[in-house]
């Protein structure tokens, strides 16, 4: 071994020598092409010839002009790429490499050795590869076999052979620190190292322990929708990181990182995200909310309630009347069914309830609300409604025309123009020396003119924005009881529609959006006034995809038409009212049909120690189906105390010994934000700590106090359930908000219960998965 290891440290010797030789060129050259830049910039009119005297001068001036235009944007373009090229050298320089595979083609002698790192490195020669990007077809090898024969794919063909070895190294600072051999150890050694350390303020790359099913999700390209269903730290985000990486490498000459847009739940994970993409060498792809899209879209008409305050109501308000009528409420709008509602309310429209804004000037009406309807509905209705809407919309502009015209001989106008200021008055002479004095031979009716359009500009924008459709009004007519034979069929609409009705006009009345109806909202609002689309955006990847209802999943279809899509989720964690009694993705194939999507699931789980994985799985339906990654540690420990008094001592010292057996992060995990503040405000005195809220925008190292539903996505080092009590987590439909508190544990996980612990325990308890402590 120990020759072995000598061996393996001269190749990588000779390939960090290669990389410094490489960063050293590659410097030189990058300096010289700076040197040039400046160069030309500085030059380059000095370099030009202008000669403007006749057309064939002003000709050769233009293609001279172009010609150093274009020579300075070659150089700046290969000056980008070298200084890529160098950071990732850099990147690489003292760890090159991960693994290795001694792979035998088929009808060869010898095996090939294959070194894979995280970028392709070449010899001088540029013809031998010393290290192949993890990212390449023979590299997938590596992910996919063990010891034995192996495939795969290149553009060209399947390639057949036999993988004789498999290396995993650590590498750290130019010094090979231990290497396996896989086919002698039991296990993953490397895998077993990495998850066994602590967490990092960002997320980290998976590439050097990829494992095959996470690296058959990254490598599918084949569908318009790849959904994965992983169960809670199986690597749905870590694959979909990586995925995207992979796209940027195998389209590397079609593909930009901002035609790639990443879903993420808030913006504590999508800053927890960040990292991975720069760490592997790729710039980052566009990360979004969904809320953050609602919010921009919908800002001009409404207040849109946050999905966090949507979950607070529901976690913390009283079990009423108006409680049952919002829950049902909330099903139904993330329904396929009011999905197709809207639609079918569209198509009534074309014959009839449209409505309309009167457009008024200055105070007074130019073309009633009644008049537009007439005209609307006067138009040929053979044609498409968004081209009637196109034609009413130049009917008005027209209209407005006419009015402009007669204002100008109004006496306002000459008020007005006697209060134009200095500026104002050059701006419209300068503009006169511009246009043909024909048709200005007053310069009186010049201002005029001037005067009214200035007025009239906000007006004709409206117009042009479609402002004049009451898109408010038509969504409350939506919830009119004259609608309801028009639209639903019996049995459609759920038993509280009568009340549903109601709260919804009411919220309207107040001018508010809650969220369950922002997206009805939006639909409804595009489907009448022509959809805004993102043709550029060629790969959109959802993540925490169980939060998401189906009719938003068609609305983020119909947004980005050209791109494929990849949804991760896990409906164990799914702890929105609209997905909680949803178990799987199924009715995702209706989106790009079956044969567009593919559905793969990951059952093992990393993130956490065997008996935390043990535990948790004992919390929800089919759990049994959730493997462990063989990595120990202690038994989760449920201790019931008497008190809130007793409850905070007791968490004070469990704080104090996580952090002393190497804790860097301890969450204290609560079931809302309500119960997070009355924690943080009585621990605050006793334990340096920082509460999460909604808005924090950092991933925070230390001790956290955060509700459950913010803990999504991200991990601790220790976890602690604040209060695991029947009291708190009484209700069934906690069941999933609870085994996501819990998942989030990497090492350790303590549950505390003041008074009779929650029943969804139950299994757990009696399967003594949990040690318990009174
Ligand atoms: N192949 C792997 N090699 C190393 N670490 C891994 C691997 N797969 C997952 N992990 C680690 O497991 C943890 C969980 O991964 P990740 O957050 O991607 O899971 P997830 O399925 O998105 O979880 P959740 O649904 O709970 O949010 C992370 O720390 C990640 O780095």
């Amino acid at each position: 071994m120990d020759e072995q290891i000598r061996n393996e440290q001269q190749y990588l010797d000779k390939v960090m020598e290669t990389i410094k030789k490489q960063i050293h060129d590659v410097e030189a050259d990058s300096a010289k092409r700076k040197d040039e830049v400046i160069h030309i910039r500085k030059h380059f009119w000095d370099d030009l010839k202008v000669n403007m005297d006749t057309f064939d001068d002003y000709l050769e001036t233009i293609i001279g002009m172009r010609q150093q235009a274009q020579d300075l944007s070659v150089i700046e373009s290969t000056h980008k790429h070298a200084y890529d090229r160098l950071e990732r050298l850099k990147r690489i320089e003292k760890s090159p490499y991960f693994g290795r595979i001694d792979f035998r083609e088929e009808g060869t002698d010898d095996a090939e050795r294959v070194h894979i790192g995280v970028a392709t490195v070449t010899d001088e020669t540029n013809e031998n590869i010393l290290i192949y990007d993890w990212r390449a077809p023979i590299s997938s090898v590596y992910y996919d076999y063990p010891p034995g024969p192996a495939t795969y794919t290149t553009p060209v063909g399947t390639i057949e052979g036999e993988l004789e070895k498999k290396w995993q190294y650590t590498i750290r600072n130019g010094v090979i620190e231990s290497m396996f051999d896989t086919s002698l150890t039991i296990g993953d050694e490397i895998l077993q190292e990495v998850l066994g350390q602590g967490t990092n303020k960002h997320m980290q790359s998976i590439v050097a322990t990829i494992q095959r099913d996470q690296n058959y999700i990254i490598r599918n390209v084949h569908g318009k929708l790849l959904v994965v269903q992983g169960a809670a730290g199986s690597g749905k985000t870590s694959a979909a990181l990586q995925r995207i990486a992979y796209f940027l490498y195998k389209y590397r000459d079609t593909l930009k990182a901002d035609q790639i847009i990443l879903f993420s739940p808030n913006n504590m994970f999508s800053n927890y995200v960040s990292h991975v993409l720069p760490e592997l060498g790729e710039e980052n792809m566009q990360q979004e909310t969904f809320q953050d899209y609602l919010d921009y879209r919908l800002r001009d008409s409404f207040q849109v309630e946050d999905p966090y305050d949507q979950l607070e109501y529901l976690l913390e308000a009283e079990r009423d009347q108006e409680y049952a009528t919002r829950k049902a409420s909330i099903r139904f709008k993330a329904s396929s069914s009011f999905f197709d509602g809207i639609r079918r309310y569209r198509e009534t429209l074309e014959s009839s309830g449209m409505l309309f804004r009167g457009i008024k000037f200055r105070g007074k009406t130019i073309v009633s609300a009644k008049e537009i309807t007439e005209q609307f509905y006067s138009e040929d209705t053979s044609l498409r409604f968004l081209n009637r809407i196109d034609k009413l919309k130049e009917w008005l502009l027209k209209k407005i025309d006419q009015v402009e015209k007669a204002e100008r001989e109004k006496r306002w106008v000459q008020d007005e123009i006697q209060l134009l200021s200095k500026d104002e008055l050059q701006k419209v002479f300068n503009k006169l020396e511009e246009d043909s004095f024909q048709y200005y031979d007053k310069e009186n009716q010049m201002l005029a003119r001037f005067v009214v359009r200035r007025r009239m500009k906000s007006l004709r924008k409206k117009v042009e924005d479609l402002a004049f459709i009451h898109v408010k009004k038509l969504y409350k007519q939506l919830f009119d009881s004259s609608m309801d034979d028009k639209l639903w069929s019996r049995g459609e609409v759920p038993a509280e529609w009568e009340s549903i009705r109601v709260l919804t006009r009411e919220m309207l009345e107040r001018e508010e959006l809650y969220q369950e109806d922002a997206t009805p909202f939006l639909l409804l609002k595009e489907l009448i006034q022509g959809f805004q689309s993102n043709s550029s955006i060629k790969y959109v990847l959802i993540d925490e995809a169980q939060d998401y209802s189906i009719f938003q999943f068609e609305f983020i279809k119909r947004l980005f038409p050209m791109a494929r899509m990849t949804v991760l989720g896990d409906f164990n964690q799914a702890i929105f009212a609209h997905s909680d009694a949803l178990t799987d993705f199924d009715a995702l194939t209706g989106l790009y049909g079956p044969d567009e999507t593919e559905l793969i699931r990951l059952e093992r789980s990393y993130r956490s120690t065997r008996q935390i994985i043990e535990f948790t799985r004992e919390l929800v339906p089919e759990g049994e189906q959730i493997k462990a990654f063989e990595r120990e540690g202690d038994q989760p420990v449920l201790e019931v105390l008497d008190d809130e008094a007793e409850l905070h001592e007791n968490i004070r010292a469990k704080v104090e010994d996580f952090q002393r057996s190497g804790a860097e992060t301890v969450a204290i995990i609560c079931k809302s934000a309500a119960e997070s503040a009355a924690a943080y405000e009585a621990l605050q005195g006793k334990i340096d700590l920082t509460l999460v809220k909604k808005n924090t925008e950092e991933y925070q190292q230390g001790v956290v106090v955060i509700p459950a539903y913010l803990a999504k996505g991200i991990e601790f080092d220790s976890v602690i359930i604040y209060n695991a009590s029947a009291e708190v987590y009484g209700e069934e439909h906690l069941r999933r908000l609870f085994y996501t508190a819990c998942t989030r544990a990497m090492h350790q996980l303590h549950l505390y219960s003041v008074g009779e612990p929650s029943p969804l325990l139950g299994n757990a308890l009696e399967g003594s998965m949990l040690i318990t402590q009174n």
